[in-house]
C-alpha cells in the first residue's frame, strides 16, 4: 500500500511523542475508513493538512490536496455543508458526528456521488484553542450498495418462496381434484359423491327437508362407441356431464357413477321438482347432442338409512325407464 508522509502534519509530529504513536500510525495507514486532518486557520477557513491512503485512493494523491482550502477542492454545495460542520466542531470544542451527501470529483477526474458518515474530533493546543480537526469518514455508498444487494437477495428469496408456495398449493389442489373428480367428465367420482351424499342425507333428516336422487343413463351408448370409437364415446360422456352441470343448481351434487351412468343428488328438492329438472335436461341434451337419456328418480323416505337405499330405488326406476322404451323419466312420488 502507498504510504503517506505521516510527518506532513505538525499535529501528528506532536502526537508522535505519544506512546500510542505506533497504534495511530497503523490506523492511519491501514484503516479502511477515510481519515483526514484539517488545519483551522480562522472561522470558515480550513486547510487540508493530511489524508490517509484510503482517502487518497478515492480523491487523489496528497500532493493535490495538502495546503489547499476546502473551497478549492469541493464543489459548492458539498463544500458549504462541510465547512458548516467543521465550524460547528470548532465552536463546540468536542467531537461531533454528521452525515453528508453530494457530488465530488474522484482521483480520475470523474464526478461521483458520495455519501459519508463522519466523526470530527477537535485537536487543541496547550492553551485549549482548536488548531486542527481530525476526521474519520465511513463511505456509506459502499454500505448502501451492499445493503441494497442483500435486500434484493432477500427479495429474490421471498419471491421464490412465494412462487414455490403457489406451486405447492396448485399441486395440492390438483391432487385433491384427482382424488375427488372423475378424470373424464370432471364431475365427482363415485366414492366422493357417495361421501357427500351421506352427509346430505343426514342433513335432510335432521332438518326434515326433501332430498331427491336422480340416476341417469345414456340410451344406446354402446352404439356410439361401436360406430365412432371410444374417443367419440368419451366426448359424448363429457358433453352429457357439461349439460348436466349447466342445468342443475350449484348446490346439486353431480357425479359419474360408472360407465355411462350419472348420479345427481338434489338437496331440498321434491320429486316433482326433480322431475322438472330431468325433463329440462332431456330437452337440452336432445337439442345439443341428439342423445337421449333414461332417468330414475328416488326421493328420500323415512325408511332410508343410507344413500345406497335411494340409489337402489333410483336404479330400479331407471331400469324400468329403459324397459318402457328409453328417453323416459320414472319417478317414485
Ligand atoms: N367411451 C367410453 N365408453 C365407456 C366408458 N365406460 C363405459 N363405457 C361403455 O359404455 C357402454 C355402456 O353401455 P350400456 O349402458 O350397458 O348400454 P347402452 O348401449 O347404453 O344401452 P342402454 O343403456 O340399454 O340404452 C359400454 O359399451 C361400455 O364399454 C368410458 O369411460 N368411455
Amino acid at each position: 500500500m502507498h504510504k503517506t508522509s505521516w510527518m506532513t502534519s505538525n499535529i501528528l509530529n506532536r502526537l508522535s511523542a505519544n506512546a500510542g504513536m505506533l497504534l495511530l500510525h497503523s490506523l492511519w495507514e491501514y484503516c479502511p475508513e477515510h481519515m483526514f486532518i484539517v488545519r483551522v486557520e480562522g472561522p470558515t477557513n480550513f486547510v487540508i493538512e493530511a489524508m490517509n491512503p484510503t482517502r487518497q485512493a478515492m480523491f487523489g494523491d496528497e500532493a493535490t490536496f495538502i495546503g489547499k482550502r476546502i473551497e478549492q477542492l469541493l464543489p459548492a454545495p458539498m463544500c458549504h455543508g462541510l465547512i458548516a460542520n467543521l465550524n460547528r466542531c470548532v465552536e463546540c470544542g468536542s467531537p461531533i458526528r454528521y452525515e453528508e451527501q453530494g457530488g465530488y470529483i474522484d482521483r480520475g477526474g470523474i464526478c461521483q456521488h458520495g455519501h459519508w458518515q463522519t466523526l470530527l474530533v477537535p485537536i487543541t493546543d496547550q492553551e485549549g484553542a482548536v488548531t486542527h480537526l481530525f476526521g474519520v469518514s465511513r463511505d456509506m455508498s459502499l454500505l448502501s450498495e451492499k445493503m441494497a444487494g442483500s435486500y434484493s437477495h432477500s427479495q429474490e428469496l421471498e419471491r421464490r418462496v412465494h412462487e414455490r408456495t403457489a406451486e405447492l398449493v396448485a399441486a395440492n389442489e390438483k391432487l385433491t381434484q384427482l382424488a375427488i373428480r372423475d378424470y373424464l367428465t370432471e364431475t365427482y367420482n363415485r366414492r366422493y359423491l357417495l361421501e357427500l351424499a351421506e352427509l346430505e342425507l343426514r342433513r335432510a333428516f335432521r332438518y326434515e327437508q326433501s332430498l331427491c336422487l336422480m340416476m341417469l343413463d345414456i340410451d344406446h351408448f354402446k352404439e356410439i362407441n361401436d360406430t365412432g370409437g371410444h374417443l367419440a364415446g368419451d366426448e359424448a360422456l363429457r358433453n352429457v356431464a357439461r349439460t348436466i352441470l349447466a342445468t342443475v343448481r350449484e348446490c346439486d351434487l353431480v357425479g359419474r357413477y360408472g360407465g355411462d351412468e350419472f348420479l345427481i343428488l338434489m338437496p331440498e328438492t321434491t320429486a316433482d321438482g326433480a322431475k322438472e329438472i330431468a325433463e329440462r335436461l332431456q330437452r337440452t341434451l336432445n337439442q345439443t347432442t341428439r342423445l337421449t337419456v333414461s332417468v330414475g328418480i328416488a326421493s328420500l323416505t323415512h325408511e332410508d338409512r343410507f344413500v345406497v337405499d335411494m340409489i337402489h330405488r333410483a336404479d330400479t326406476l331407471l331400469l324400468q325407464a329403459k324397459r318402457n322404451g328409453r328417453n323416459r323419466i320414472e319417478c317414485a312420488i
